[in-house]
């Protein structure tokens, strides 16, 4: 096992998160009474309330990071007082920004009866929080910087007018390769699940993987899926698809997982430049929900030629399967992620039964819905 690379399925059952670690809630409805009756109302209000103080949590990590908490906090724990001085911040205030990081369960604190408080940063979040690490979010803090924060304060406008050009088309998302560069390593943690859920899906499909296989990550961004896919399948060879600032992380991040030798990166637009034959596995991981119908089209017509006669597409994206009643999780996350969509300039989350449709229309067939935390996978193959 690579140092940093887990998959759930090589956790114990006992290392397991326990689904009390998950976001925690922040108002207390239990103490609210007759919220069925005439307390509707003041009960709906806390609930929104608790959404528009969604706003906090980014806001305190995000200073954290500015301030460097967390790089100060990984040598050892730490005072209030100490960390202050250690990041040049006001005593008083480093204390209270300590403590709301310990209220989001971000940090430890340890308190004695005549000393001030400890604050200890936890390994797993040490690896979250500092850049170096596989699964670090520092990319996204970086990207929510540069893009998110404007980005969801205009939404209104979006809106207003959608995101089409100049002569009224809908666009592509717009996030340039600056953001991506940061992006693209912040969403690194979504890959071993869904790799894990993937693999799960060749199973039950039966689809043989002890051969030789060419797989083809289109739009690889750090070519963390397909690393993975190679370090179980040992036959396996994978090609990304990639811009050329991205392309030498997923080249870098190829040799630290040992896979190098079997992974390579080629500098291609995938719209305009050929994407070879006869692979076995097309990967589109977090591809399609930057499209707009047409474009989505467009990519499952040159899978179909780059497709070879058995081979898979596998789609990882939010998908809605628009069960009414349900709202699952995932469809949930799909719906926020249109909108987050729609702030940062084009893209959204499709409906299952249009992927139906533009499959039939190319001439391929869904084989497999799965769901993972965030994502469904959605295997297709020749009709
Ligand atoms: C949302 S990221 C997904 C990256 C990766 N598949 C993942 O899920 O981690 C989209 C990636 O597609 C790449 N990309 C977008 N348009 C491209 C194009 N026309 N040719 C090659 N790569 C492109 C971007 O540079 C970016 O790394």
């Amino acid at each position: 096992m690579t140092p940093g690379v887990n998959t759930s399925a090589d956790l114990e059952a006992d290392d397991a998160p326990s689904p009390e670690h998950n976001i925690r809630p922040l108002v207390d409805t239990a103490l609210l009474s007759d919220w069925r009756g005439s307390g509707k109302v003041v009960h709906s209000a806390h609930r929104i309330y608790e959404h528009l103080i969604s706003l906090w949590a980014p806001g305190a990590i995000e200073a954290a990071h500015d301030l460097g908490v967390f790089a100060k906090l990984s040598t050892g724990p730490m005072t209030g007082d100490q960390l202050a001085e250690a990041c040049q911040a006001n005593r008083r205030a480093m204390r209270v920004l300590m403590d709301g990081l310990y209220a989001y369960d971000i940090v430890d604190r340890s308190s004695t009866d005549d000393g001030p408080a400890v604050y200890r940063m936890p390994e797993e979040m040490r690896e979250c929080l500092l850049p170096d690490g596989l699964f670090s979010l520092v990319g996204k803090i970086e990207y929510d910087r540069q893009l998110a924060w404007p980005a969801w304060r205009n939404l209104a406008d979006a809106v207003r007018h959608d995101n089409r050009d100049e002569v009224g088309e809908l666009q592509l998302n717009q996030i340039n390769e600056h953001n991506y560069a940061s992006l693209v390593r912040g969403i690194n943690f979504w890959a071993p699940p869904v790799v894990e859920a993937l693999r799960g899906g060749f199973e039950t499909l039966d689809w043989p993987t002890d051969r030789p296989a060419s797989v083809l990550d289109v739009g690889c961004g750090t070519g963390l899926y397909s690393q993975l896919l190679l370090r179980h399948f040992g036959q396996w060879r994978a090609t990304g698809l990639e811009a050329p600032h991205i392309a030498s992380i997923a080249e870098e991040q190829a040799e630290r997982l040992g896979v190098a030798e079997r992974f390579e990166v080629q500098v291609r637009d995938f719209w305009t430049e050929s994407w070879g034959s006869g692979h076995d596995l097309l990967l589109f991981v977090n591809i399609f929900h930057l499209q707009t119908p047409e474009s989505a089209r467009e990519l499952l017509h040159k899978s179909k030629q780059a497709l070879s006669e058995n081979g898979m597409i596998c789609i990882a994206d939010h998908l809605v399967t628009g069960e009414q009643d349900a709202k699952s999780i995932q469809d949930r996350f799909a719906m926020l992620f249109a909108v987050s969509m729609l702030a940062t300039g084009g893209g959204d989350a499709f409906l299952v039964d249009e992927y139906d449709g533009w499959l039939a229309e190319t001439g391929l067939r869904r084989l497999a819905l799965l769901d993972t935390p965030m994502h469904r996978i959605l295997l297709a193959g020749h009709a």
